[in-house]
């Protein structure tokens, strides 16, 4: 087994989170301590104009995307050294800026996180694996989602049909079947745009416990327009770039609802995407775990618990902890990297066969 750290910068931009795993990539030997390091204000402000700009065109060599990138990266290296665990693997998985998926018969996808592993490898004194999407994405998957692996390992022992659901900026599911299916696919928006109306309406970065959403009325009209989004119907392997829905979040006339009933609109079609996700799965699951910070949204988890038909609980009731799955992933994750395991599959990114992805570097 190896002592790994996993690191994690989810679409939510609100800091990095970290945990210490130690696996062989297979199975999970213990997890120990974790920790969330947020984003200073303006860091979050400047991850968010390069997410912003890169939908139109950034390069690699620009000074500002640069200047961000360090600054990121010393971040994670503060998380580990907080952890003070002495890994010897980091999973590193830097934050995403662009995430365009290949679509159909279209042209080659891309996928691009920032974070730069040789100055974390020396800042940690530690190997680092990294760049765990590119190479799906060049074979033709969909280089997201990751997690559905671990999933698959913490699960072992539960019960059969399951969905585990991750509410961060965007919402993925993972399918364990009982005879060993693993279907894994984004569902849609889930805080993401709530995070921008919030910031917007309450200056917040998010609509503490879902508050604002409980305030408010769904708006059947734009609620409506916004469920003719082909995604929804579009069958999996599918995933998304966190702003892949603000346009037709503006088409659909979100803009002009009151505070409360446009959290409570967003609130509504985040719950309704997952319910469509159910729609492709092989099998009905008996209960859907739900992870990530959306579980801490009152509003979406009583929007889930009306929309789906089995019960939704939050992922603590089966022993984890549903803030620090992402990380741990990437912990195992790492580990997968440096055995040459398979870190996508034909049931997740859509990869012709499990493939093998990431890049290790050594101690810089
Ligand atoms: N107390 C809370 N009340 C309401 N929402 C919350 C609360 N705590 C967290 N959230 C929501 O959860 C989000 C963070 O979730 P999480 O850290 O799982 O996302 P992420 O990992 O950044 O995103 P992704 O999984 O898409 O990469 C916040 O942006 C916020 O919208
Ligand atoms: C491209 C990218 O960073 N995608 C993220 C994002 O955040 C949630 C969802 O969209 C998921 O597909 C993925 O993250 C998790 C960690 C994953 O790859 O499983």
């Amino acid at each position: 087994m190896l002592r790994t750290i996993g690191l994690m910068s989810g679409t939510s931009l609100d800091g990095v989170d970290a945990a210490v795993v130690e696996t062989d990539g297979e199975r999970i030997g213990a997890l120990g301590k974790r920790l969330t390091l947020p984003y200073a204000p303006a860091l979050r402000r400047d991850l968010r104009l390069l997410l912003d700009r890169a939908q139109t065109g950034i390069e690699p060599e620009d000074p500002f995307l640069r200047d961000v990138e360090r600054r990121l990266t010393e971040r994670h290296a503060e998380a580990v050294a907080a952890l003070d665990a002495r890994p010897e693997l980091i999973g590193f998985h830097g934050q995403t800026i662009l995430h365009r998926p290949p679509r159909g018969d279209g042209p080659l996808g891309r996928t691009w996180q920032i974070g730069d592993a040789m100055l974390l490898s020396r800042l940690a004194g530690t190997a680092v694996a990294y760049d765990f999407r590119s190479q799906d994405v060049a074979m033709g998957g969909q280089g997201a989602p990751l997690v559905p692996i671990f999933h698959q390992a913490m699960a072992a022992a539960l019960p059969k049909p399951l969905a585990v659901l991750n509410l961060g900026g965007v919402g993925n599911l993972t399918f364990l079947g009982r005879d060993g299916a693993l279907v894994a696919f984004d569902t849609g928006p889930a805080n993401g745009p709530l995070d921008d109306w919030a910031r917007k309406h309450t200056g917040r970065d998010h609509d503490e416990g879902g508050r604002l959403a409980l305030a408010g009325r769904a708006d059947g009209d734009v609620l409506g327009r916004l469920l003719a989004h082909p995604f929804l119907e579009q069958p999996p392997p599918k995933s998304l770039d966190r702003l892949d829905f603000d346009r037709a979040l503006k088409e659909a006339g979100a803009p002009a609802l009151s505070p409360a009933d446009g959290a409570a609109t967003l609130v509504a079609f985040a719950a309704i995407a997952v319910a469509a996700a159910g729609r492709h799965l092989p099998e009905a699951p008996l209960q859907w775990l739900v992870c990530g910070g959306g579980r801490r949204n009152t509003a979406l988890m009583r929007a889930l618990a009306s929309a789906l038909e089995a019960p939704v609980r939050a992922v603590e009731i089966a022993g984890w902890d549903g803030d620090a799955l992402e990380a741990q992933a990437f912990g195992l994750l790492a580990a997968r990297v440096a055995r040459g395991l398979p870190i996508t599959f034909p049931g997740t990114t859509g990869a012709t066969r499990p493939l093998p992805g990431g890049r290790l570097l050594g101690l810089a």
